[in-house]
């Protein structure tokens, strides 16, 4: 079975989709994110998605994006809480993943808590915080590579990014 070179983990702010992306372009292969994905094939933003399906829904539409999005190989970034279903924890585990680290000092300034991600429209220092506490044991286990993120530039983490799965 083909499997990425690397899956991106981490919560909302890490930097997934933009490091993911440029890894992708760097090292000349495909680029899958799992939340773009969904969008695509839903023709729905996930914050719709969320209101008018519940995340119970999106929680199935996103393992089985993930179950697809790995067989394509190449670099795949996941939804934060992506990890957290067991059946695509399970499955991440026999992958090289790379938890894309950050404090919420950095995250709150990336990502301005925007009603773009609805986990995070209602309390979201408090609400990124809880859910950073109940993701991070999760998130390290998963992790091939930690990789920090706090005050460097997304081209900073991608060399490490790169330099990881070329060291691989
Ligand atoms: N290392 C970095 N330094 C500064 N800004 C960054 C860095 N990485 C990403 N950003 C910026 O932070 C914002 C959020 O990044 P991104 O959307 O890639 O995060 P994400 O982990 O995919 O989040 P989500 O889980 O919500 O999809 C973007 O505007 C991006 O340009
Ligand atoms: O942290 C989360 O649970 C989420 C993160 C985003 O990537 C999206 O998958 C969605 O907004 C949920
Ligand atoms: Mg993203």
């Amino acid at each position: 079975m083909t499997r990425p070179v690397v899956v991106l983990i981490g919560p909302p702010g890490a930097g997934k989709t933009t490091v993911g992306r440029l890894v992708a372009a760097e090292l000349g292969m495909p680029f899958t994110d799992t939340d773009e994905l969904i969008e695509t094939e839903q023709q729905m933003s996930i914050s719709d998605i969320f209101v008018e399906r519940g995340e119970a829904h999106f929680r199935q539409l996103e393992a089985d994006a993930v179950a697809r999005a790995v067989t394509t190989g190449g670099v795949v970034a996941v939804g934060g809480g992506a990890p957290m279903t067991p059946a695509t924890a399970e499955l991440l585990e026999s992958m090289p993943v790379v938890f894309l680290s950050v404090t919420i000092a950095d995250a709150a300034g990336r990502v301005g808590f925007s009603s773009a991600r609805p986990l995070l429209s209602v309390n979201p220092r408090a609400t990124w915080t809880r859910l950073m506490g109940d993701r991070r044991p999760t998130y390290e286990r998963l992790a091939t590579w930690v990789v920090e993120t706090d005050g460097r530039s997304a081209e900073e983490v991608v060399g490490d990014v790169v330099a990881e799965v070329r060291g691989s």
